[in-house]
């Protein structure tokens, strides 16, 4: 199979979809790896290295998509739709029930989109956003660490406290892959740390984890505004997979926050928890604040640490790529049920529920196309 790996275009996205290891594996099961010219840098991967590894580097972003699969990182930006056509496999994280427009282009251009995030092993595991869940839960919390700065706009706060001045209280609101890092990370810089989580085994395994180091709270409204109401640092880390995140947090509760209180929604990539995160920010220009209290919602927040991130995707990706390069795309996900769910669309449809119900289009079953 032809290969495409274009160059990331998003703001500060220094990730790439393969390293020269994975470019090596493809082509030893004697597939051709076409990689844009420089695509690597930002994780510190030269042309070079990807051409002893026997890739192929292309000037133009063109000539990398018009390969038979297209490997990226992000969700494709609208400059890129027009790079779509027909029979194109593009296997990449997509969060699609976020995205009306780029659902809407995969669908009119009858692109087989696969999207890591929703690749699901029988016990509920997502293993291609895993990874860049502990990145981002871990990146959450020295994050709201430094926002809480007065000179970044925070109250002034240090996490630990120090001796006779108390620890800054983080709340985590959903207690998965990202939930678990931001705690590990908020716990090991001092602060007092509570957990909310609607998943009452996941309450008891996070205890299990962590002892009585940590509070765990059901999820609830109430719980969620008590919780928050004194907390210096709240993080969103709730998923439903493949769905919008439900907006768990109220504008009311935000009012009733301190100034100078930190939000760090992580769940933005599927539309966020905070009713007051209404806009995606960069890494270029993070934060914003509303109702005196500091918002941070960068959708890639990986593409800070590209060399840990990418190394960390690619683990876990290549393993896959393989499959589809080997069987083709139908065969790979026919013996592959955590593959199939990763079908987002093909054909011109919509085969994840969650995707059709956010944009309010046609579901159909995946099944029928895979004959
Ligand atoms: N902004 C960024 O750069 C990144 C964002 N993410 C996003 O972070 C989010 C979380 O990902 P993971 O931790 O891997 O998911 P996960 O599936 O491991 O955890 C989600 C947790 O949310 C809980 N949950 C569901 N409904 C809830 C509710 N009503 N109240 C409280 N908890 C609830 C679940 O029980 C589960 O424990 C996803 O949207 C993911 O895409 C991940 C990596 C990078
Ligand atoms: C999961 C995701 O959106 C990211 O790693 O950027």
């Amino acid at each position: 199979m032809y290969i495409g790996i274009p160059r990331e275009i998003k703001n500060n996205e220094n990730r790439v979809a393969i390293t020269p290891a994975g470019v090596l594996s493809l082509i030893s099961d004697g597939h051709v790896v076409v990689v844009e010219d420089g695509a690597g840098l930002g994780s510190g991967f030269t042309n070079e290295q990807y051409l002893e590894a026997g890739a192929t580097i292309v000037e133009t972003a063109k000539e990398a998509w018009s390969q038979e699969m297209v490997m990226k990182v992000k969700e494709p930006l609208p400059e890129e739709y027009d790079y779509f056509y027909e029979g194109l496999i593009l296997f990449t994280y997509l969060h699609l029930a976020a995205e009306p427009g780029l659902t809407k282009a995969l669908i009119d251009k009858k692109v087989i989109g696969i999207a890591y995030e929703t690749v699901q092993l029988n016990n509920g595991g997502l293993p291609l956003l895993t990874p860049m869940s502990e990145v981002a839960g871990r990146m959450a919390s020295q994050i709201g660490a430094q926002f809480l700065e007065k000179s970044k706009g925070g109250k002034g706060v240090l996490l630990s406290g120090i001796p006779g001045v108390k620890r800054s209280k983080v709340t985590v609101i959903g207690g998965g892959v990202v939930g678990m890092n931001a705690a590990k990370i908020a716990l090991g810089l001092g602060a007092n740390v509570t957990i909310i989580d609607l998943n009452p085994e996941r309450l008891r395994e996070l205890e299990d984890i962590f002892g009585t180091n940590i509070n765990t709270i059901m999820s609830n409204p109430m719980n969620i505004a008590d919780s928050i109401a004194d907390s210096d640092l709240v993080i969103g880390a709730v998923l439903i997979p493949g769905a919008r995140a439900p907006k768990l947090v109220t504008e009311e509760m935000v009012q009733a926050m301190p100034e100078g209180s930190v939000i760090v929604d992580v769940a933005i990539d599927q539309g966020g928890i905070f009713e007051t995160v209404d806009r995606i920010t960069t890494h270029d220009n993070p934060t914003y604040t509303k109702h005196g209290v500091v918002h941070y919602s960068v959708a890639n927040m990986p593409g800070a640490v590209p060399r840990t991130s990418t190394i960390g995707l690619t683990n876990v990706t290549v393993p896959y790529a393989l499959q589809i390069a080997n069987k083709g795309y139908k065969q790979a996900c026919l013996d592959n049920a955590a593959l199939l769910k990763g079908i987002n669309t093909i054909e011109g449809y919509v085969t994840y529920q969650a995707v059709a119900e956010a944009h309010g289009l046609e579901y159909d079953n995946v099944m029928g196309h895979l004959e």
